[in-house]
């Protein structure tokens, strides 16, 4: 197939699959190159074989605003090892070569996209084996030069709609996504969180009444009663920054890093098989 098919099928197949299998997708967020490069791998590929359906990647940066305390310092670390645009794309390259239906987002500021020039940018996230790209901070509307060069390419747009997020602009903003919706679960940045926020299913539903595209959820999630929980109202559950912490908790031993999260997944994604 050519790479544009190929590219959408990965993500479309795979939340097709968790569909007929009567569950969400388990996502999960891993700071590329944290804490190195080889480290980083082999924590992918420990997730992954443990139960990760789609993998978002988050790109390095110096300034990553929408990202709380563990996240943060998980891009600094990865920053200190030399993790630049070249590692990232070897990263994905080795997944994509021990995963090759394995949807892999990537996470990115827009200021790594466009300083490196849009169209190159995203023609080597595509070659490495990206699906999709979110860029965190550029909102749809000023995204039209970018969402050009992913149709172009074949990579697919996840957006982002935020609890805030005006039901006018819930549509404009599905109108410019061709991969899935990423519902931030409530205000603030990333970060492991003890409930989850009231009225989820409320908001999932007022979402999905305006799109067939898949919607997954994030921001807080941290326990297997809320992976339960958001799974029943959601395509995907996300959990990020509770993963980021095992790495952080661990450093210094890649076998102890992949231990710490191959446990962490055989407690959370069972969550997500519904009985
Ligand atoms: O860390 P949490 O609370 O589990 O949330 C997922 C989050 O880390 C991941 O999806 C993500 C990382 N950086 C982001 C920036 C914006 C939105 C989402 C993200």
């Amino acid at each position: 197939m050519a790479a544009a098919v190929v590219a959408s099928s990965r993500i479309q197949k795979t939340f097709s699959r968790t569909q007929a299998e009567g569950r969400a997708a388990f996502v999960a967020y891993l700071c590329a190159g944290d804490p190195d490069l080889e480290t980083s791998l082999a924590a992918c590929r420990t997730v992954i074989e443990n139960g990760v359906d789609v993998l978002e990647l988050g790109v390095p940066f110096s300034d990553p605003l929408a990202d709380g305390v563990t996240n943060q310092l998980a891009a600094q670390r990865a920053l200190r090892a030399g993790i630049g645009r070249k590692q990232v794309f070897e990263l994905v390259r080795r997944i994509r070569a021990e995963f090759s239906e394995l949807p892999i987002v990537l996470y990115t500021y827009y200021n790594l996209v466009f300083a490196n020039g849009i169209d190159d940018y995203v023609r080597e996230a595509r070659a490495a084996g990206v699906d999709g790209l979110l860029t965190l901070d550029l909102p749809p509307e000023e995204a039209g030069e970018l969402s050009a060069a992913c149709e172009e390419q074949g990579l697919q747009t996840v957006f982002i709609v935020a609890p805030t997020t005006p039901a006018e602009r819930v549509t404009r903003i599905v109108e410019c996504t061709t991969g899935f919706i990423y519902y931030v679960s409530r205000e603030g940045v990333t970060g492991t969180r003890d409930s989850l926020v009231a009225g989820l299913g409320e908001a999932v539903a007022k979402i999905k009444a305006r799109t067939t595209l898949p919607v997954v959820v994030g921001f807080g999630i941290s326990k297997r009663e809320h992976v339960q929980v958001v799974g029943t109202v959601a395509d995907g559950v996300v959990v990020g920054s509770l993963l980021v912490g095992t790495i952080a908790d661990n450093i210094g031993s890649t076998e102890r890093v992949c231990a710490a999260l191959a446990e962490q997944m055989r407690e959370l994604s069972p969550g997500l098989v519904r009985s």
